[in-house]
């Protein structure tokens, strides 16, 4: 099935392509930006839809390259419905071409786009007396707030249709029709074209021209301008019927703040800087309060009792395990659930996804994605479990690969606490800066390679509202079980395996097998890789376990700052932390998990190579 855009120039069409699609096209308050056909693909209960973007046009009958290119696309390559896009605060210009457009009969759904700038003005159309005039129907939309645009391909599938309405030409017009129709078996709409003189057959041209200088003999015009004059005519009529005026609607409108650029992206800045202190603040302190109780009640009296080393090993990896998760993941997923939900409820969710949906495009991502993207500088473990929602596995795919790539609070400790403290601050914030860059590379990368169609999101802008702190809770209540009940079993086991592991020692014989990678490669000294291992338990213990094998908190006394560098960005980029795994594999799938893995491990020690070859 494929159907079509069109429209006047700036009437919105680009913009609720954008929508139905996810496809990125030029939208710009700019006539004219649209001058080739741009298609996308839309996928509707299980239906895929080809949706054409033509290029924004006044009239469908001149010689212009775009008015040119939208006639031939709709002779000769006929979609088989048309959404004709019409500006609400200019009916009378937008029901011209409409006019004309109906005159191809192809089932069509009108959209009167930008009904919030009509109310703005005071005009109001009464849609219903449209429709019956037309016999076309008609659906209100204001792509720019997002509003009734996934009605558009139902409404459009169920109701699509011809009209029933023609304009009344001028007697000599349907006369000159008529003969020509009689002489050349030309059908209505030919027959019209040809008085204009444009058209295919040139044998129909020639008839027609004849018809048409014994019309301008007579009439003193030419039939060109008449039928021109008979549209004009039409659509004022019915303009004035539909249209008609009220009190500007002055209300103070939060939609309008939320949804523009400006002020809508920094509000949107300001709301996620703020989500993301909340989480880093409110999460390290109740992480703090937890490992530190659980420390001092659990894990020491457990070392206390003196258990057989191979018991002991096992329990203290278990209790690890325990303090990763809760500990540390929970505080975290616990705050930004309940944050996550109050933005949701509030419908504040879907104005943000609204804003970033063009940026996340690039990413093959939809604007959905901002929150756990940006969340997961908070922690990777909750902005996992909120991708794991996504509607279609590419868009998941990608999403687990940037996510568990975005530096979480533990890899931050990491790079203040080894390299803002021993290096420089400046140091510190070019790994952040390293990062983002290879989140983008790796997301402009995915985006292009994944196999699978980028499909539009359509938002249902639900109104603003006062979200209900029970409803809130309860939410966030629902989603932290998942995170309890099912990835902290797996945590516990993954974390029990690398505790036997170290028991037998496998990671000294790991270490001592890495060496001259470690050594060689990267430059570092051989501990540094069983520190490395230990990193996959907990973020930051990378850092802790570095500096108990190096026999001193003073790493710079021990290191060089360039190996210092180098282990930081190394630990921050390989292989996301044990309790990201846990949720990784549980709603993704053992590939994505195993895909994601690797393929950090891979970037982590490229680009420690790197740094060593270039700096050591
Ligand atoms: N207020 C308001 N502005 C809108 C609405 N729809 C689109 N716009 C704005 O109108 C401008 C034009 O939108 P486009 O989508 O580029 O229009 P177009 O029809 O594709 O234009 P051409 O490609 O030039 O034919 C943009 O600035 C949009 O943000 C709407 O419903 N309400
Ligand atoms: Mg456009």
């Amino acid at each position: 099935m494929r159907c079509a855009l069109i429209g006047n120039p700036s009437v919105g069409k680009s913009l609720i392509f954008n929508q139905l699609t996810g496809l990125g096209v030029e939208v710009s308050n700019y006539p004219g930006t649209t001058v080739e056909l741009m298609s996308g693909t839309l996928c509707f209960e299980r239906t895929a839809l080809s949706i054409v973007d033509l290029p924004g046009i006044y009239s469908i009958d001149g010689g212009s390259a775009e008015e040119e290119l939208v006639r031939t696309h709709l002779l000769t390559d006929p979609p088989d419905m048309l959404v004709v896009v019409l500006d609400a605060t200019r009916m009378e210009r937008n029901l011209y071409l409409l006019l004309q457009v109906i005159e191809y009969a192809i089932p069509t759904l009108v959209v009167l786009n930008m009904i919030d700038e009509a109310a703005a003005q005071g005009i109001v159309i009464d849609r219903q007396r449209l429709s019956s005039l037309l016999g076309l129907p008609v659906i209100e939309t204001a792509a720019s707030l997002g509003k009734n645009i996934g009605e558009i391909i139902p409404t459009l599938l169920s109701e699509g249709r011809t009209t029933t309405f023609s304009v009344p030409y001028a007697p000599q017009i349907q006369a000159a029709v008529r003969s020509l129709e009689r002489f050349y078996g030309a059908e209505r709409l030919p027959a019209l074209q040809a008085l204009q003189g444009i058209g295919a057959s040139a044998e129909l041209i020639e008839g027609a021209r004849t018809i048409a200088a014994e019309i301008e003999a007579r009439d003193h015009i030419t039939p060109q301008q008449i039928i021109a004059a008979n549209r004009h005519l039409a659509a004022r009529q019915i303009a004035g019927e539909v249209v008609g005026s009220q009190e500007p609607d002055r209300r103070f409108s939060a939609d309008r703040l939320l949804t523009r650029l400006m002020p809508g992206i920094p509000i949107l800045l300001a709301v996620l800087l703020s989500m993301l202190f909340i989480v880093f603040t409110l999460g390290s302190f109740l992480e703090e309060a937890i490992v530190e109780t659980f420390t001092l009640y659990v894990i020491d009296p457990f070392m206390a009792l003196g258990l057989p080393p191979l018991a002991e090993s096992l329990g203290q990896a278990a209790l690890l395990a325990i303090v990763a998760g809760l500990g540390i993941a929970f505080p975290f997923v616990l705050i930004f659930y309940i944050l996550l939900s109050i933005v949701e409820d509030t419908g504040y969710l879907t104005r943000a996804a609204f804003l970033a949906d063009r940026a996340m495009h690039g990413l093959g991502l939809h604007g959905g994605a901002i929150i756990p993207m940006v969340m997961a500088f908070g922690c990777n473990v909750p902005a996992v479990m909120a991708a794991s929602q996504m509607r279609t596995g590419r868009e998941r795919t990608i999403a687990a690969f940037l996510i568990t790539m975005v530096p979480c609070s533990a890899r931050t400790v990491i790079i203040t606490g080894i390299v803002a403290a021993f290096v420089g601050i400046w140091a510190a914030l070019s790994i952040y800066a390293i990062v983002l860059v290879l989140i983008l590379i790796t997301g402009l990368l995915l985006a292009r390679h994944i196999p699978g169609g980028q499909y539009g999101m359509i938002l249902e802008m639900a109104p603003l509202r006062r979200p209900d702190p029970v409803l809130v809770l309860k939410k966030s209540w629902t989603r932290i079980g998942e995170f309890l009940f099912i990835a902290m079993p797996l945590l516990l086991v993954g974390s029990v395996i690398l505790g036997a592991l170290d028991y037998y020692g496998v990671t000294d014989a790991f270490a001592a097998m890495v060496a001259p990678i470690s050594e060689g490669v990267l430059g570092l000294p051989s501990y540094a890789a069983t520190a490395l291992l230990f990193g996959i338990l907990r973020k930051e213990m990378a850092f802790e376990t570095l500096a108990v094998l190096a026999g001193t908190a003073d790493l710079g006394a021990v290191m060089t700052g360039i190996q210092l560098y180098t282990f930081a960005v190394i630990s921050v980029l390989f292989v996301p932390c044990i309790s990201t795994i846990a949720v990784l594999w549980r709603q993704m799938g053992a590939r994505v998990t195993i895909a994601v893995s690797a393929y950090t491990i891979m970037l982590g020690f490229l680009i420690g190579a790197l740094i060593h070859l270039i700096a050591g």
